[in-house]
């Protein structure tokens, strides 16, 4: 081999070698454009692209969740980092997505961090009970369906409770544990299907996401609309409210997973209500309740997951709903900012 030969081999080997640690943290257009540059970069981002198709929740959720695009749009997704857990405060701006490192351990964005976040209310004791359920008396469990019409409502254990992670009165702090996947469909864009058949009142996810304050999200809400209508972005910011018994007042929680969140922003909205139950859980010792969802109906393997976004304001500049179901009014539900 000529000096010259092995000179240019070993270059285009160290370019793979940094290449294998910079690109995973490259968000979708970055790294296309890194692609378009040379062979070596060509081959490491393709294969970054193959690890970030096979699973969206990056390696951090107990199944991979994989991305399957049976049409002919080639449209990707709206880039997002991942987070398992909501969050109140300003998270990290990056996060390595496709790299050939092995499951991570942790969370950058932990539940651990975020129940010990100004979020935690420091005076409450948990229970001390062995088996916790509402049957065997158990304080910090308790359940209520909403009455099929509002959101319904869940109690757990948490952080200052005698019990482990294990307990069964904490069926939505172990994260996604049945199998979805991500489909993408002409009209509604991408959408969370079910990858196994669902019992109905099994835990599905959680919808994880920044809360921000009802002054914010009316903020976030006018520009994401102004973009949505452009097709510039696919916003994820969602409104509950929570009616006290008496009906004359309510609890309000933003989650915007627009940027940050997990796989639950790619549930797409049905006019009937769709075949999830949305539920807070509020966990003992917790002061901000945890948005979930649950199967309302047993769901068959392939089906996608819908639940209803919310009363249709019906708006001139209303988005198109494409839910197909015959209670379809036309128009997607927004929010009045
Ligand atoms: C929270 S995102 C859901 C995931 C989104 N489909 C995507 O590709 O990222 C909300 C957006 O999805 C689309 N969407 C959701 N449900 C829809 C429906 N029933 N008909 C048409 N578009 C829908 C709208 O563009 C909406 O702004």
């Amino acid at each position: 081999m000529s000096k010259m030969t092995k000179q240019t081999t070993g270059e285009a080997e160290s370019l793979e070698q940094w290449a294998i640690l910079v690109l995973p943290w490259l968000p979708p257009s970055a790294l296309a454009a890194a692609a378009s540059t040379c062979r070596s970069l060509r081959c490491v981002a393709a294969a970054v692209n193959s690890r970030r198709v096979a699973d969206a929740a990056r390696g951090l959720e107990i199944y991979p969740i994989p991305f399957h695009n049976p049409t002919s749009d080639p449209t990707p997704y709206s880039y997002f980092l991942y987070s398992r857990f909501p969050f109140s405060s300003p998270p990290p701006f990056f996060q390595s997505w496709g790299g050939n490192l092995s499951r991570p351990a942790t969370n950058p964005f932990s539940l651990a961090n975020f129940i010990s976040s100004v979020t935690t209310v420091s005076f409450f004791s948990g229970c001390d009970c062995v088996n916790c359920s509402i049957d065997r008396g158990c304080p910090c469990s308790g359940f209520d369906d909403g009455g099929g019409i509002g959101v319904g409502s869940l109690r757990e254990c948490g952080v200052h409770c005698s019990c482990g992670l294990e307990c069964v009165n904490r069926t939505t702090q172990r994260g996604i544990g049945v199998r979805i996947k991500i489909v993408r469909d002409l009209k509604k864009g991408w959408g969370l299907h079910a990858d196994q058949v669902l019992n109905r009142g099994e835990f599905i996810c959680e919808y994880a996401g920044e809360f921000v304050t009802t002054e914010e999200a009316r903020r976030r809400l006018q520009t994401y609309d102004e973009l949505a209508s452009t097709n510039k972005l696919s916003p994820a910011l969602l409104v509950v409210r929570e009616h006290l018994p008496s009906g004359k007042a309510c609890l309000r929680v933003n989650i915007d997973a627009t940027k940050i969140g997990n796989v639950a922003r790619f549930i797409n909205h049905s006019c009937d209500g769709g075949n999830l139950m949305v539920v807070l859980v509020r966990i003992s010792g917790s002061f901000l309740p945890r948005l979930c969802f649950f199967a309302a109906l047993d769901i068959s393997e392939g089906e996608e997951l819908t639940f209803s976004y919310g009363d249709t304001h019906l708006r001139p500049n209303g988005l198109p709903c494409f839910c197909g179901k015959e209670a379809c009014v036309g128009v997607l539900p927004s929010e009045e900012t």
